[in-house]
């Protein structure tokens, strides 16, 4: 590991957290301005928004958790590496069941955002861990900071007694989040990287802003089909492609709505 003000051009000299910090601030503030945020910052949170929330949760948070625990002696990743104090994949499990049931794992509703979010965790697990760290930044942080606000609107807002169904806002092996988010930001500093490594983890870590507002908006369109059957026929989750003629349109038009009928029906009876 190299002090993060090295004399060497080739690794980075600068505060890296701080850097990651500046270049996601835009995408912070989209993200907080996504609709699922926005009403979630009104207090207006749903039992079915909530679970729906924390499915997709549950499946970036075992890829994310998985590619760190199998990477976690990478020189990259071993320093940011804090599975006690940091997993939430246990608690997640805890959630989930206490919301779905015993069967919860066969419950589980993702769009498809969550599984790209997902597959790009997988890829760099794979071929440059050490871009998990701008992930890890980007979900732990957020989580030890307004997530904190975020548990406890959920609880208020959906009458929730005690802490049941809400393990996944609580970091027991975290005494002071504040304290340590510094000691996080610290090891950051610390990871040796050259150059084109630190711009590929400061690109990445706007790339994990990014996912996360795919998966909020493609929830929220999900949301809108329980709640306004007249958006049913308008909405295609997660799907961008452009038909390229009119018997396309048709045939894509037809199985959108078979597939936007059906996903309201596994939403309205899983949920
Ligand atoms: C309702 C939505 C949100 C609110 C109200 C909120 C609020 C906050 C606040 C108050 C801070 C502390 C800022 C500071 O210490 O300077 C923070 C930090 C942070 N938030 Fe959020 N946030 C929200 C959503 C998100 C989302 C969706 C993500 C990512 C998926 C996220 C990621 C982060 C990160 C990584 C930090 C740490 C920044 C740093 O200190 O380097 N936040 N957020």
């Amino acid at each position: 590991m190299k002090s993060a003000r090295s004399s060497d051009p080739e690794v980075s000299g600068s505060d890296l957290s701080e850097e990651i910090k500046s270049v996601t601030k835009v995408n912070h503030i989209r993200a907080e301005n996504t609709q699922l945020m926005l009403d979630y910052q009104k207090g207006e949170i749903t039992l079915t928004k909530y679970k729906l929330l924390l499915c997709s949760l549950y499946e970036i948070y075992k890829a994310l958790e998985e590619e760190l625990d199998r990477n976690a002696s990478h020189p990259g990743v071993a320093p940011i590496y804090f599975p006690q104090e940091l997993s939430r994949l246990d608690s997640l499990e805890k959630d989930l069941e206490h919301f779905f049931g015993p069967n919860w794992r066969t419950k589980i509703i993702t769009p498809a955002s969550t599984q790209r979010y997902e597959q790009r965790l997988r890829q760099i697990g794979r071929e440059n861990p050490v871009l998990l760290v701008a992930h890890a930044y980007t979900r732990y942080l957020g989580d030890l900071s307004g997530g904190q606000v975020l548990g406890k609107i959920t609880k208020k807002s959906l009458g929730l007694g005690g802490d049941e169904g809400l393990a996944f806002f609580s970091f027991p092996g975290v005494t002071s989040p504040n304290r340590f988010k510094q000691l996080y930001r610290s090891r950051i500093n610390s990871v040796e990287l050259t150059n084109p490594e630190r711009d590929a983890l400061l690109q990445e870590a706007v790339a994990a802003f990014d996912l996360n507002i795919q998966v909020f908006d493609d929830l929220q369109k999900m949301l809108t089909l329980t709640t306004d059957e007249s958006h049913q026929t308008k909405v295609n989750v997660g799907n961008n492609t452009t038909p390229a003629s009119p018997m396309m349109q048709f045939t894509v038009g037809v199985c959108a709505v078979v597939a936007t009928v059906h996903l309201f029906i596994t939403i309205c009876t899983q949920l």
